[in-house]
């Protein structure tokens, strides 16, 4: 049978972020993927030109909708935008009893604020704690714990930062720093550092929403937490080094870059 995915983000009408990235990813993983729509942003390789939230019971009844009838094995989420929709979300997931990834979206690569200030605590005090794991990057630890991180040796100091709100797992992103592209995963007690080549390439709109989707799938799957980081890792990294140029701005990467080279490797 089919792992089913859930994510619970927003939507991206220029196709490379958020639930579309979310979809594409799970597609290319082979699991079913399915959706909770939190918000619509007018969107393109240029920026955010605008975006709504859709109101409380809309989320609550798409994500009843799936539970009720279809089930998941793994959840994700992305862009909650403001306290009252994260504060939802995280009584939904602390109500099911599946592994869940919080990717706690602040804001997109050009910028544009995706959550509201006031829902900063809501992500501290009620969606960190029900995540297995939790997939922040740089400017989101800083946002949300104050550490700041600027070489290799702080990643470990982030993630104790972020695992003292909850999570049973942090991988923080060090995708924003110089060099390899290195993230560090801890539970507090084991780490596991994952290193890429960075590539030389602009087009990485949507890296974070397809890194934590493709650890929603595996985790699906049945893979560890290791394991599934690991794997999601390596499918990120690809889609990077074949992410294209899409509009006049940041284009999006490649999340069919396995299945047009025709390997069934993910
Ligand atoms: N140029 C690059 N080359 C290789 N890997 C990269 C590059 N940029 C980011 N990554 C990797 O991509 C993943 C996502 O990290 P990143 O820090 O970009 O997340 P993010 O900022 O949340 O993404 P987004 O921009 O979608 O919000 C991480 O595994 C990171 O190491
Ligand atoms: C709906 C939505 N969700 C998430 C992101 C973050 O992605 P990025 O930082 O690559 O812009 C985004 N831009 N839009």
């Amino acid at each position: 049978m089919i792992p089913n995915v859930l994510t619970v983000a927003g939507s991206d009408s220029g196709g490379g972020a958020g639930i579309q990235a979310d979809l594409k990813t799970m597609l290319a993983l082979g699991v079913h993927g399915m959706s909770v729509i939190t918000a619509v942003t007018a969107q393109n390789s240029l920026g955010v030109q605008g975006a709504w939230e859709l109101p409380v019971e809309a989320v609550r009844a798409q994500y009843r909708s799936v539970l009720d009838d279809i089930g998941v094995q793994a959840v994700k989420t992305g862009m909650l935008a403001s306290a009252e929709l994260v504060e939802t979300v995280a009584e939904l997931i602390g109500g099911t009893d599946v592994p869940a990834v919080i990717d706690p979206v602040g804001v997109s690569k050009h910028g544009d604020s995706l959550l509201a200030a006031s829902a900063l605590d809501s992500v501290r005090t009620k969606l960190l704690p029900v995540a297995t794991v939790a997939t922040p990057n740089l400017d989101e630890v800083a946002q949300l714990t104050g550490v700041h991180v600027e070489a290799e040796d702080d990643l470990r100091r982030a993630a104790a930062a972020v695992l003292a709100y909850g999570p049973r797992w942090v991988v923080v992103k060090g995708g924003h720093l110089a060099g390899d592209a290195v993230d560090l995963l801890t539970d507090g007690s084991e780490e596991h550092w994952l290193r890429a080549p960075r590539h030389d390439n602009r087009h990485t709109h949507g890296t974070g929403c397809t890194l934590a989707s493709a650890i929603a799938s595996h985790l699906a799957k049945g893979l560890s937490v290791p394991d599934a980081v690991a794997a999601a890792k390596e499918y990120v990294t690809g889609a990077i080094a074949a992410g294209f140029t899409l509009g006049g701005g940041i284009g999006p990467v490649d999340h069919g870059w396995a299945l047009t080279r025709g390997t069934t490797a993910l």
